[in-house]
């Protein structure tokens, strides 16, 4: 069956899913721009990407909430039939295509019990057994015998979800793990094709985590549904995807198996751009122990800034993003993914350092000293750095006009800083809130493309809070006592 004379069956292929070139434009913003991938048949295919990087657009186009302003969707049932989906209505595409969906948010029939949650999804079904007549109701023809079957097939649901106890509780009383468990038992009892699963582990604990991913492999392995996944949780993606697609700005950075993809360097740099926790979330789904060894390790007690150590006595740009041995140089303004990109281009040209050999998260978080444990809170700056800056450098307002030593401050305290980024600061040292308090216009700039934090420097008041905890703990040390904490760093975007 074709839904488009101009779709012959002879494109049937192992994919079950395939993007052609799709964009969607909402005013002048591109959530989506040219994305290409396929998804095959029978295989979990992830989508991740940092907030806002189009994913749940994508969903949105493949099951016909939004029509993409450019591009195919391409969708290859089972028996060889093929449908266009940017063509049909949303409906259609459940019904037609089927491709069932879960969102973000749980949509239960939370009044409901959880038996009946998965009786109304075979709603259709029923009715079609039913012939739509009245008769049919009453139990002549198919319907008794379909409606048997849709409560056995509730029941293995009930089973294979693991709420088979709960299956007279209203759904809305469920627990959260078990709330997400029911809302893919149903989509399942619609048999679908293709299940979409929009971000199902998000919220859950490890425990209600490791019963998602035994659900989900169960689909794979026992139903012939292909899943297609959005997640933001590395261990479920890692732990279960066959491929993953990996979007940053609506394109997409990367496209292969798991393997590949959490050590391609466009990845981590995308990655570097988000929050803190969620890197070292990355970092640790994929194993990178030293890297975590070294973001566990905080600043060397004893490491002031060296002699040529201040980021702001080096030029704006700097180093981001490397394959081995090569540096990347970045500008302000370029997106993550072409700071990476630009390693490609840095392997024509000699190599400013040595850099280790590993991937480029591992590079951007190694310290200026990797010794030493976690400092407790800093007390204050032994001393006040020279004051008088220096001659602004190209692009660059302040620097110190000389090195001092002196215990660290814990930049943690700022909020927005986390281990990853403090390491980076660090080895352009950066170790106290003065530095940072001094920082003018150009600095910040300077430390944005760094970092890859658009923006986020002046939207945090790092300025601010760093003014704040210098005056704290200048007051402090002339007290004798610690620097006092801040609140908690951090926090997404
Ligand atoms: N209906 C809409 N109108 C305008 N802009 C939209 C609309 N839907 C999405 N966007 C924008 O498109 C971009 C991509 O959003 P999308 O929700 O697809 O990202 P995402 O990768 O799913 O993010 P998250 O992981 O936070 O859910 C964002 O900048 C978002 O603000």
């Amino acid at each position: 069956m074709t839904s488009n004379p101009a779709v012959t069956t002879s494109a049937m292929t192992e994919n079950i899913l395939q993007l052609e070139h799709l964009s969607m434009k909402f005013g002048g913003l591109i959530a989506i721009g040219d994305l290409s991938f396929a998804a095959r048949r029978g295989e979990i295919t992830a989508l991740i990407g940092p907030n806002g990087a189009g994913k749940t657009t994508v969903f949105n186009c493949i099951t016909g909430f939004y029509k993409p302003t450019e591009g195919m969707i391409r969708f290859t049932g089972r028996q060889g039939n093929e449908f266009l989906l940017e063509r049909m209505p949303d409906f259609q595409i459940t019904a037609k295509a089927k491709v069932a969906r879960t969102f973000q948010n749980i949509r239960l029939f939370s009044g409901m019990t959880v038996l009946e949650n998965l009786l109304v999804a075979q709603h259709n079904k029923l009715m079609k057994a039913s012939g739509y007549t009245i008769m049919g109701l009453l139990g002549i023809g198919g319907y008794r015998h379909a409606s048997a079957e849709s409560i056995e097939f509730a029941k293995m649901w009930l089973e294979k979800a693991d709420l088979t106890d709960r299956a007279d509780d209203p759904a809305g009383d469920l627990p959260y793990g078990a709330q997400r468990r029911l809302e893919i038992a149903r989509a399942m009892c619609t048999e679908p094709e293709l299940l979409c699963l929009d971000e199902p582990a998000a919220g859950l604990n490890p425990r209600e985590s490791l019963a998602l991913n035994t659900l989900l492999m169960d689909i794979k392995s026992n139903t012939g549904t292909s899943i297609l996944l959005i997640e933001h949780d590395m261990s479920v993606v890692m732990q279960i995807s066959d491929h993953v697609v990996v979007l940053e700005y609506g394109r997409k950075i990367a496209d292969g198996n798991p393997e590949s993809v959490k050590t391609d360097p466009r990845v981590i740099a995308a990655y570097l751009g988000v929050d803190d926790e969620e890197v070292e979330t990355v970092l640790t789904e994929v194993g990178d122990d030293e890297v975590l060894e070294q973001l566990d390790a905080g600043p060397d007690p004893e490491q002031g800034p060296e002699a040529s150590a201040s980021m702001l006595a080096g030029p704006v740009s700097e180093t981001v993003g490397h394959r081995d041995d090569e540096r990347v140089t970045v500008s302000k303004g370029a997106s993550k993914a072409e700071q990476a990109d630009a390693a490609a281009k840095a392997s024509a040209r000699p190599a400013r350092k040595t850099a280790p050999k590993s991937p480029p998260a591992k590079t951007a978080a190694k310290p200026a000293a990797t010794a030493g444990a976690k400092p407790a809170k800093s007390p204050a700056p032994a001393a006040k750095p020279a004051a008088k800056p220096a001659a602004p450098a190209k692009g660059i307002s302040n620097r110190l006009a000389a090195p001092r030593g002196g215990k660290p401050d814990d930049l943690l305290a700022i909020k927005g800083i986390g281990p990853v980024n403090q390491k980076k600061l660090n080895e352009h040292g950066i170790f106290h809130f003065d530095q940072i308090a001094a920082w003018k216009k150009a600095d910040i700039e300077a430390a944005e493309a760094y970092l890859a934090f658009d923006g986020r420097i002046a939207r945090e008041d790092w300025i601010g809070q760093a003014k704040a905890l210098d005056k704290a703990a200048g007051k402090a040390a002339a007290k004798g006592k610690a620097a006092p904490a801040a609140g908690k760093r951090g926090g997404r975007k």
